[in-house]
């Protein structure tokens, strides 16, 4: 049977609070963050419990999708490798791996649904350089699986379970808060797919669900100057509030695990926002592990090994 490589590649997280300082270091390009900025982050981690589940659902989810791809089908062999991209093991590590194992060929995907140029292009373009400069496996990248139809799924089922329990007078002033990580406004003139995926998987989500209206935000950005990508969710809410909606789903379909920025900055300050409204706060759970989740991750890996053959056959 052929073996490939199944290099999963996800955002990474302290283990530890000795981590945070050399992590937060890595995230800001090498230049070290003020004792404030730091300060600040650790007391976010403090918040959510000290450090975040992110390292061990990364973990988790990881394997997961290595064993639901190999008992899914039996033409290739798929072994996993982690690679991160602010903390060890980092990609260039499991590329390196990948090579010492004697694997040749290998598929990657990003632990984050949509393509843009501050997540997918930079891992994917990390796990190919490595690869060039060291002669290593052949990587078969995938740039976005944000309409993977078991992921749309996912949302959908959780988002009108919640629905289901309200009454109709109560539907009738909700809304869905659809989001993803603000990033720097410059992405829309470098035609960054990033809002528009966006805006896709919402839609997608919401065709399947009972008609509620359903509005775009951007959440967690980062403290720099710049402008970022906005309205900022907390923001949005206020906004929706004014508008007489009093009742608010959190859907933050543009990451896949329980961690920092939904833990706090969905679970912590947007409730502080509702609460201080009055309004009624839903946030669906992560995927995580759900196995139809881990199954739309598998169908859209075993999908790229496959186009992998056929571009060898004709080209
Ligand atoms: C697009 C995107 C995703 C989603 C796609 C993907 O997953 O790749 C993502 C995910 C995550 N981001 C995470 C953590 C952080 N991101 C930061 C800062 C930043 N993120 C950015 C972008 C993204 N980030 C950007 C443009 C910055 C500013 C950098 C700068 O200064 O130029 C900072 C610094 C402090 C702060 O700004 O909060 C932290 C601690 C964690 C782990 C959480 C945990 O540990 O539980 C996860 C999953
Ligand atoms: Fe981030």
């Amino acid at each position: 049977m052929k073996q490939m490589g199944l290099l999963v590649m996800a955002y990474g997280t302290p283990y530890s609070e000795d981590d945070l300082l050399p992590y937060y270091t890595h995230i800001r390009h090498g230049k070290t963050p003020s004792p404030e900025l730091v300060e600040d982050l650790r007391k976010r981690y403090e918040a959510i419990g000290g450090i975040s589940p992110l390292a061990a659902i990364t973990q988790k989810q990881a394997e997961a999708i290595e064993k639901a791809i190999n008992t899914a089908q039996h033409e290739i062999t798929f072994k996993m490798y982690l690679g991160l991209k602010h903390i060890d093991p980092f990609i260039e590590d499991a590329v390196q791996q990948m090579k010492k194992d004697g694997i040749r060929e290998a598929v990657s995907i990003v632990l984050a649904p949509h393509y843009s140029t501050y997540s997918a292009e930079i891992y994917n373009r990390r796990a190919i350089n490595e690869s060039r400069r060291i002669g290593g496996p052949i990587i078969y990248t995938i740039d976005s699986w944000y309409d993977e139809p078991l992921l749309i799924q996912y949302w959908a089922k959780h988002i009108q379970d919640i629905l289901k329990e309200m009454t109709e007078s109560e539907k009738k002033q909700t809304t869905i808060i659809f989001s993803a990580h603000s990033l720097p406004e410059k992405i829309k003139q470098l035609n960054d797919p990033y809002p528009v995926q966006l805006e896709e998987t919402a839609r997608l989500i919401a065709e399947n669900i009972d008609p509620v209206p359903y509005h775009i935000g951007w959440q967690s950005e980062g403290n720099t100057p710049e402008p970022w990508l906005r309205p900022d969710v907390q923001d949005l809410t206020r906004e929706l509030f004014c508008k007489g909606y009093r009742s608010f789903i959190y859907a933050p379909v543009g990451f896949v695990a329980d961690h920092l920025e939904v833990l706090y900055d969905n679970d912590i300050e947007c409730k502080a926002v509702t609460d201080e409204l009055n309004a009624r706060y839903d946030r669906p759970p992560m995927p995580n592990t759900d196995p139809q989740f881990i199954k739309a991750l598998a169908n859209a890996v075993f999908r790229r090994a496959g186009q992998s053959k056929t571009s060898k056959v004709s080209g």
